[in-house]
């Protein structure tokens, strides 16, 4: 490669940013120092750039990216110039950007806002130096980048913090990014349970659930003393194998080896309190190596930093199962496990904006249960809530999915029909009521029920379809029970 600048007019260069204005600014500023100046909105249009490498400056302006959404992106636009001049331009207030696209490959960068003279200098600065962005890196620098891009890359992947299987696949990716690496794994420790292979990345022949015999209940293995990943988590030991057959198994070392797998280290991932480890993570090299103190250092740095994230992703995944339980409670009848009233409000309003915006009909049947203070005060309170609950039950099995079973309080039910008329809610009410009538209620004498039906006026509201229908149902109790009547208009 040639350390020389290119003459101005033959430069090449390439401006990305997604916003049409920065990109005219650009070159206005910018366009006289090169021969060409190519643009483009992203990191996807920059990639489908013929020679992407050979150009003699690559100009990322951050300006409007987003680090959470575009940086995987433009992190692959930085690693395809293999080192060929590029240039940063990175607004003051998100530097975070600079170690994360640095880590992918060689950067200049300059700090934003820049006025259009200092842009047009710093951009004239760079295409001066010519090719050669730094000296070529030591053996030591090259190590210490390394581990500094792999820090950065897992830090990244635990930075988004998803559920448990996102993250651990998030981290093998990171993991494989190590130079050597071919494969990475990460066993977890289920709570109170067995160690599991919960993710692996790498060589796509290479599944650890087959060369290991199984994916779960690992623990139970009868490999778990051969197999780092598995001794780490269970011995809670950093397990290096640098020679495939000194884990006395002929057979996994030939199945490693067949993978292309040389050499093979683990670490366990520390829990937050005594005990057990949460796991361990799994590196299979291409070769044996050595590895250095910062390497070993790093290595655990990041063991801890995958503990923290599965303490996330624990905690996040509390969080939801307690969002679904007060959800649960809060939307349904703690005795008939039915919609509440509050609930059965909120599902009304909903039907009544969808019956308006399609047009259809909507039908409310209101039910009670007859002569129900009889039955508590007879057999009991408990056989009364028994009765409550055979009679939901013997509702919403014969209701269609669609139809929502409400319990509006005590002994009073709705049933919300949505594409049902006042003829064919008085069929499904009649249904109601022989059902009932029908059901067998252990202990207690026949129990029967009145109802009222009701159809939604063309501008009617919630209240006004409830007081109808409760009306209906008031004329029915007064008609005898065990009756239906449609609610007048
Ligand atoms: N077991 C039980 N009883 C309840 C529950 N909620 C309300 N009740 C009872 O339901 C009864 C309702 O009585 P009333 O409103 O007088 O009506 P009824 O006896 O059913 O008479 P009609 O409706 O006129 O046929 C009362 O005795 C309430 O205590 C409950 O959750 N469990």
């Amino acid at each position: 490669m040639s350390q020389q600048a290119a003459p101005q007019g033959s430069r090449t260069g390439l401006f990305v940013n997604p916003a049409a204005a920065r990109r005219a600014e650009f070159a206005a500023a910018c366009g006289s120092l090169f021969g060409e100046l190519r643009v483009a909105d992203g990191a996807d249009g920059a990639l489908a750039l013929p020679g992407l490498d050979r150009l003699d400056l690559l100009v990322i302006d951050l300006e409007r990216f987003d680090p959470e959404l575009d940086h995987a992106d433009l992190a692959r636009l930085v690693t395809a110039r293999a080192g060929a001049p590029t240039f940063v331009l990175c607004p003051f207030a998100n530097a975070r950007w600079l170690p994360a696209l640095m880590a992918c490959g060689p950067i200049d960068y300059a700090i934003a806002p820049l006025d259009d003279e200092a842009l047009l200098e710093a951009v004239r600065a760079r295409l001066a130096r010519g090719p050669a962005p730094l000296p070529e890196p030591s053996p030591r620098e090259r190590e210490l980048d390394a581990l500094h891009a792999l820090r950065t890359r897992v830090r990244l992947a635990l930075g988004e913090g998803e559920d448990l299987a996102a993250l651990s696949e998030r981290l093998c990716q990171a993991l494989c990014s190590w130079p050597g690496v071919a494969h990475a794994a990460l066993f977890y420790l289920q709570p109170g349970g067995d160690l599991q292979l919960q993710a692996q990345h790498g060589e796509r022949t290479l599944n650890l659930a087959k060369v290991l015999g199984r994916g779960e209940r690992l623990l139970q293995s009868p490999l778990r003393h051969a197999f780092p990943g598995l001794l780490a988590a269970s011995a809670n030991t950093i397990a290096l194998l640098d020679d495939l057959d000194k884990s006395g198994e002929p057979a996994l070392a030939d199945k490693l080896r067949a993978h292309g797998v040389q050499m093979v280290l683990a670490l366990p991932i520390p829990s937050s309190g005594p005990g057990a480890p949460r796991g361990s993570l799994c590196l299979l090299f291409r070769a044996a190596r050595r590895f250095s103190r910062d390497e070993l250092d790093t290595l655990a740095e990041l063991a801890d930093l995958a503990a923290v994230g599965l303490r996330l992703a624990d905690l996040n995944r509390e969080g939801e199962e307690m969002l679904v339980r007060v959800t649960h409670l809060s939307t349904l009848d703690a005795l008939t496990g039915i919609a509440n009233r509050r609930h059965g409000e909120t599902l009304m309003e909903q039907e009544i904006k969808r019956a308006r915006r399609y047009g259809h009909p909507l039908a409310l049947i209101a039910f009670d249960i007859d002569r129900f203070k009889g039955v508590n005060d007879r057999y009991g309170h408990p056989v009364g809530d028994m009765v409550l609950r055979a009679v939901a039950d013997a509702a919403q099995k014969l209701v269609r999915a669609s139809d929502v079973l409400v319990r509006a309080g005590g002994e009073e039910f709705q049933v919300i029909a949505p594409h049902t008329s006042a003829i064919d809610g008085l069929k499904v009410a009649e249904k109601l009521r022989t059902a009932i009538e029908a059901t067998a209620m252990p202990g207690v004498d026949q129990v029967t029920i009145s109802l009222g039906v009701a159809q939604l006026g063309e501008h009617e509201s919630a209240d006004s379809l409830t007081v109808r229908v409760n009306a209906a149902l008031a004329r029915a109790k007064r008609a005898g029970r065990n009756c239906v009547e449609l609610a007048m208009g």
